[in-house]
């Protein structure tokens, strides 16, 4: 029965990359499509998608970077279910809260920039499951209550590239050793807080006092103490984030060599190398 469902899924898969090849216009997914249907996936025989990790303070333009990559990757119309590249948000790992914390964060008062309010080994283990070909689900993150949607869940299907983005997605060692490429989002203080206040008021449901509050007692230390020193962990350092368009078309011209295996002998291995990037 499992094997019957297997092949059915990989047959509906192939229809879908036949189809997907004869409407796809763009050159770079035509030749995505061209490699999958001879058997290639990520440039190699197996189904190892190509992990990038995306970190940067709150507010550098993480989401807005992902979205340039997907976009240049012709991907952001495509049906979730047919996506070769998606993001996932480290937001979703955000661990549950007990009632007093819940108090806490309703007056500000949590710090949801330590490491400490993420939980390290579901993310470490969503990941592991991803990089081996797994259908994952995963919770989106609810701000307001500052909770996750158990309700609203993303079902992650086997993808080609997965983009993994948040504050500290560099660093928890065994996390960011999953990485197949880390992009660092450089974007000076002032302007992220410039965006932080709007965005925090308009969409995350918060006051103007308390944004402030929150970012002068937790957001700003801990960016300093958690996420700065991570910089020196990444492969390529994005100053202005998605204004940067160099930076992004270098990346994803980057990752289409990697899919169709010109780099692949040097820079893609199945088990991300540990060498020197840890
Ligand atoms: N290059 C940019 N120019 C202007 N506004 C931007 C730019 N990049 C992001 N923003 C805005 O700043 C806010 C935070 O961007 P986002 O990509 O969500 O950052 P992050 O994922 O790092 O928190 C959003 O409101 C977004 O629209
Ligand atoms: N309940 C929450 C959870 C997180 N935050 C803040 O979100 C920031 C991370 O998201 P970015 O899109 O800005 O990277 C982080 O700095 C947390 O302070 C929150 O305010 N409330």
């Amino acid at each position: 029965m499992l094997k019957i469902s297997a092949f059915c899924f990989a047959k509906s898969r192939l229809n879908v990359l036949k189809e997907m090849r004869n409407i796809c216009h763009r050159k770079i997914f035509t030749k995505m499509c061209d490699a999958k249907l001879n058997g290639k996936v990520n440039g190699l025989d197996g189904k190892t998608p190509f992990l990038i990790g995306v970190s940067g303070g709150t507010a550098s333009g993480k989401s807005t970077v992902c979205k340039r990559i997907m976009e240049k990757l012709g991907q952001v119309d495509v049906d979730h279910t047919q996506r070769q590249v998606v993001c996932i948000s480290q937001d979703s790992f955000y661990r549950d809260l007990t009632p007093s914390e819940i108090q806490k964060a309703e007056k500000g008062l949590f710090n949801f920039d330590h490491p400490d309010a993420f939980n390290e080994s579901l993310m470490k283990e969503t990941l592991m499951d991803i990089l081996a070909g797994k259908i994952v689900q995963i919770p989106t993150y609810d701000y307001k209550n500052h909770s996750l949607r158990k309700d609203e869940i993303i079902t992650i299907y086997p993808a080609d590239v997965v983009l993994f983005e948040g504050i500290l997605v560099f660093y928890f060692p065994e996390v960011r050793k999953l990485f197949h490429m880390k992009l660092f989002v450089d974007t000076d203080s002032d302007t992220r807080l410039a965006r932080r206040v709007p965005r925090d008021i308009n969409e995350r449901g918060r006051d103007l006092e308390q944004v402030l509050c929150q970012y002068m007692n937790f957001v700003k230390p801990a960016f300093e103490e958690f996420c700065s020193p991570t910089k020196k962990f990444a492969d390529v350092i994005i100053p202005r984030g998605a204004d940067n368009t160099v930076a992004i078309d270098l990346i994803v011209h980057h990752i289409w060599d990697i899919l169709h295996g010109t780099e692949r002998e040097n820079n893609y291995k199945s088990i991300p190398s540990t060498q020197s990037r840890t």
